[in-house]
């Protein structure tokens, strides 16, 4: 649905002028990954690293936007396909905004991560598959929902009674299960700098 009415209007400051006075690139990570796979944990770990580098950084986490903007979502596949695509635009404004945006949400289907990576340039998306064995999320099950959902009590959870679509593509892999917080926020980390983003 479009209105002729709304005219975008030019901002008085550019994205690369934000970005010459941060001093580096503005992208996002995009974090995806099963429930209690670890996109909040190392999200926020590398926010926090690459923020003590003088980094501006941001992290837009599902459970939190579920609070607030996105708390009218359930999590249908249409719901979750709106949260996606709202979380989309939300991250491109901050990129916009010269900021590395890291966004943790579990986002189980290609085509609606598809859809963010299409909103901003080729070097702005960076997919991160947070990669961790279904059997380990529930051995970590932080917050019980696992131990809900097989009981019943969670309709359309991830990975049990709700599908998630693995990345085919992804510009990165952290496996959980392998590697620690710290090794999984070095090797995003590396990869920023190898791409000239830091
Ligand atoms: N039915 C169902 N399926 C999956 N997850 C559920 C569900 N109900 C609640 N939760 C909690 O919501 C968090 C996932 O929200 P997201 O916005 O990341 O999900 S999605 O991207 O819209 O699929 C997810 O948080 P994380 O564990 O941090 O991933 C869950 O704790
Ligand atoms: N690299 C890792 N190695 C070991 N445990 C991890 C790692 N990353 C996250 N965890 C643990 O896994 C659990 C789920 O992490 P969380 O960030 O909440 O996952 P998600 O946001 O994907 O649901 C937490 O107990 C966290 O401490």
């Amino acid at each position: 649905m479009t209105n002729n009415n709304i005219v975008w209007h030019d901002q008085s400051l550019t994205k690369e002028e934000r970005r010459k006075k941060n001093g580096h690139h503005s992208a996002v990570l995009w974090f995806t990954g099963l429930s209690g796979s670890g996109k909040s944990t190392v999200a926020n770990a590398a926010a926090r690293r690459l923020f003590d580098q003088n980094v501006s950084t941001y992290v837009l986490d599902g459970d939190n936007v579920r609070h607030g903007l996105n708390k009218d979502l359930g999590f249908s596949d249409e719901a979750r396909k709106e949260n996606i695509r709202r979380i989309g635009e939300v991250a491109k404004l901050f990129v916009d905004g010269g900021q590395l945006v890291f966004t943790a949400f579990i986002s189980p289907f290609r085509e609606d991560r598809d859809t963010v990576r299409a909103l901003l340039n080729a070097d702005e998306f960076i997919e991160v598959f947070v990669e961790c064995p279904i059997e380990k999320c529930e051995e970590r099950d932080p917050k019980g929902l696992y131990k809900k959902a097989r009981a019943g009590e969670i309709p359309e959870f991830t990975g049990i009674s709700s599908p998630y679509e693995a990345p085919e593509t992804p510009e990165l892999v952290v496996n959980t299960d392998t590697y620690s917080v710290d090794e999984c926020v070095d090797q995003i980390v590396e990869y920023l700098k190898q791409k000239n983003m830091l």
